[in-house]
């Protein structure tokens, strides 16, 4: 299995990607024994002004191929912790490989949502994508916390 998360845009030094470092760290640390990997982190930016195409373009070439491809977006599903810790479970069980995908500041294009596999909601207001991007890492690991029983979730 691997894990990857490929969004728009770089994110520069400061208190979002030090967040987003510590829980990618503490997952790789909370995973090793559940049979997760560490995430790799691939940031895609167009400098051509291409819009949610060119970005789109990008990020399909940021996604593994064969990756279980999960977007990140207001409109889609909100499950619960543990039930994205299920799915989780799921992928890693069934030795799949998945890619979570974070847009840009106006989205992801249609040809990405026309072949998503599950779109994913963290809350009906959009949020800033770098913080969806801190989001995103927390919730993961909370999902390995809840695998490995640990109390770091608490209901
Ligand atoms: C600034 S938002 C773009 C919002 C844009 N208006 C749209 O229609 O998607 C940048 C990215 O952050 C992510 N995002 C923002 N809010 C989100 C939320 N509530 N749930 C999940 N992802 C979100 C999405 O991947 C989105 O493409």
């Amino acid at each position: 299995m691997r894990i990857d998360i490929a969004a728009v845009g770089r994110l520069r030094k400061g208190p979002e990607s030090a967040m987003v470092d510590d829980y990618l760290d503490r997952f790789a640390k909370a995973g090793r024994s559940l049979g997760l990997p560490r995430i790799t982190m691939t940031e895609v930016e167009d400098k051509r002004g291409g819009g949610m195409a060119a970005e789109a373009e990008l990020l399909a070439r940021a996604i593994p191929a064969g990756s279980v491809l999960v977007l990140m977006d207001e409109r889609g599903e909100q499950p619960t912790s543990p039930d994205f810790a299920l799915r989780l479970a799921g992928w890693r069980d069934g030795a799949r490989d998945v890619c979570f995908v974070i847009g840009g500041a106006d989205g992801l294009d249609a040809s990405l949502r026309a072949r998503a596999d599950w779109q994913v909601s963290l809350g009906r207001m959009v949020w800033p994508h770098m913080l969806v991007r801190v989001m995103l890492a927390e919730q993961l690991y909370r999902a390995a916390t809840i695998l490995a029983g640990a109390p770091y979730h608490r209901e």
